[in-house]
């Protein structure tokens, strides 16, 4: 059985606190859950940055079936840690055992899709352009690859603490592309992160890579996150939370001797458009599920619908009363934080005092601490439209229906909306005249569009897309969900004129990955 000590692990080894601790909170109780935890300080950031420069060079150039064999083995440690891991997450998040237990599996899946990413090859985008020696400007031997970036610091999200934590999607696919990570542990799941980072560690040692490949710095401070931002070793940050926190990474990012690229995923309220046969066909079913949706995992999804766009009348009265009737039945749930409860508390109690807002209905009033009631509000378009506040995010299960007269309105509110994680149109055949035109508008918004689901539950898969424009993400050309991602963490290399040789292996002109290739232009097989 894996302990949990508090420790910062750098590389293969356990370093007890030198300076301060913190301690991880059960948000249900309030209480204290022992050991306390290490805060990482400048020191430990250096030695991890240090040691993650000395494993760069025989990781990025391990060969992808022996890098795909780390990913398993990440992906074993995790499921032989067993309760132990869904029981101390339970405790320190207060998301319970079935959805930890769901988490842990997408974990696991995400580490094995990017071990079979790797092995097949394709991340390589190996390209050949053969020599041409005979025409007129002679054409030299082109060969292109991609390499890693280089070490990759990651900041574990608290809502996800395993499928967006230590061995999330950033790491997941970080590691697939050859890079080193240092994760700075999000402090609302010390003991889950030590977990999962202990794991990762001997994951490290059984398949016999140099212990800088992993660092895990756990902490409360601005600073630890900013010193690993800040530090020349790192060469690319992956990280989802707050607006201000990514902006500030964003920041520091860019203010570097060297700038570095930062993939933050912020903020967005995920904008659900509901027509108006699909409102009359079917408004009361989609009205009750439009609130399973706004409340799973107590809203704390950054795919929370927390805006609705319906055209005004009797269907949409019809759709908002099965809504409220759906809330108003639905518990309190506990949230992750006090200080996440704190920050709904606020957002709600804004949008509740908002002159052009009117309030239809609250979920049940919780008995603990912590706890988030659902609250669910309307507001005309010109007045959504009048204030930008009414279009920021409120973290949990919070949303705004905007009524609408006309079809015309719609490209107008879409226009004035930040950019988004989704976009979704619930819509009946008869509706798609509607719903055309408006698919071009959304793509210049969102970096998912949905046709009659909802945004909550992200498919780990090649396709998909968990990203988009500001503030949704502070990159909008990738994903931080699915096989798409390693791309963040690779660039290329062209090699001109080598002799096979002195080539990289994947290539030589034997092809010793197997990979498929493009040579002069056409696809090879593998
Ligand atoms: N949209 C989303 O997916 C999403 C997810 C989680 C949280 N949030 C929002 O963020 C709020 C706070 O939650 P959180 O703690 O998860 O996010 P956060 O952004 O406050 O913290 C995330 C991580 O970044 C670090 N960090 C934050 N600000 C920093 C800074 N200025 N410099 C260096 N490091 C910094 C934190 O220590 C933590 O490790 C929530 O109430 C919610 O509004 C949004
Ligand atoms: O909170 C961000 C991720 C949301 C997600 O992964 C999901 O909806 O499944």
């Amino acid at each position: 059985m894996v302990e949990i000590t508090g420790a910062i692990l750098i590389g293969a080894d356990a370093h007890p606190a030198s300076g301060g601790t913190f301690d991880a909170v059960n948000p249900a109780t309030g209480e204290t859950i022992a050991p306390a935890f290490a805060e990482a300080g400048p020191a430990d950031v250096d030695a991890a940055c240090a040691l993650a420069a000395q494993a760069f060079d025989s990781f990025s150039e391990l060969a992808p079936e022996a890098r795909a064999q780390f990913l398993d083995a990440v992906a074993d440690g995790i499921a032989a840690i067993g309760d132990a891991l869904t029981d101390r997450a339970m405790a320190e998040t207060g998301l319970p055992r079935p959805r930890l237990e769901g988490e842990r599996g997408r974990t696991i899946g995400q580490l094995r899709l990017f071990a079979s990413v790797v092995r097949e090859g394709a991340w390589l985008d190996v390209t050949i352009d053969t020599a041409l020696p005979e025409r007129a400007i002679p054409r030299p031997d082109l060969r292109r690859r991609n390499v890693a970036l280089g070490p990759v610091a990651v900041f574990g999200a608290s809502n996800f603490p395993l499928a967006f934590s230590v061995a999330g999607g950033d790491t997941a696919s970080a590691f697939a592309a050859g890079c080193p990570v240092v994760v700075k542990g999000h402090p609302a799941h010390p003991g889950t992160g030590e977990l999962v980072a202990r794991a990762i560690q001997q994951a490290v040692k059984a398949c016999g890579l140099h212990p800088g490949v992993f660092s895990y710095l756990p902490g409360t401070t601005n600073e630890l996150g900013g010193a690993l931002v800040a530090d020349p070793r790192i060469k690319a940050v992956g990280f989802t939370g707050s607006r201000g926190g990514g902006l500030a990474l964003v920041r520091i990012a860019a203010g570097r001797e060297e700038p570095i690229p930062v993939y933050a995923e912020m903020s967005s309220i995920n904008p659900v458009i509901l027509f108006p046969e699909a409102a009359r066909s079917r408004g009361e079913t989609l009205g009750a599920a439009f609130i399973q949706s706004l409340t799973m995992g107590a809203g704390q999804f950054c795919t929370n619908p927390g805006l609705v766009i319906a055209f005004e009348g009797s269907d949409l009265d019809a759709f908002i009363a099965s809504a409220a009737t759906a809330l108003g039945a639905s518990p309190a749930q506990q949230m992750l934080s006090p200080a996440i409860h704190a920050n709904f508390r606020k957002g709600v109690d804004a949008l509740a005092s908002h002159s052009a807002v009117k309030m239809v209905a609250r979920g049940l009033v919780g008995e603990g601490v912590n706890q988030a009631q659902g609250a669910l509000f309307v507001a005309d378009a010109d007045a959504f439209e009048a204030d930008r506040a009414l279009s920021h995010e409120v973290f949990g299960s919070s949303s705004i229906i905007v009524r609408i007269k006309d079809a015309a309105e719609i490209a107008g509110l879409i226009a004035g909306l930040e950019g988004q994680l989704t976009a979704t149109l619930l819509f009946d055949e008869a509706d798609e005249a509607l719903v055309a035109p408006l698919i071009p508008l959304l793509a210049g918004k969102a970096g998912r569009i949905l046709a009659n689901g909802w945004p909550t539950g992200v498919e780990v898969s090649h396709a998909m897309v968990h990203g988009g424009p500001f503030p949704a993400t502070s990159d909008s050309r990738t994903t931080s969900v699915g096989a798409l991602a390693i791309d963040r963490f690779l660039r290329p290399v062209c090699y001109q004129n080598l002799p096979d040789r002195l080539l990289p292996d994947a290539l030589r002109q034997d092809n010793p990955y197997k990979v498929a290739r493009r040579v002069d232009g056409a696809m090879t097989k593998a």
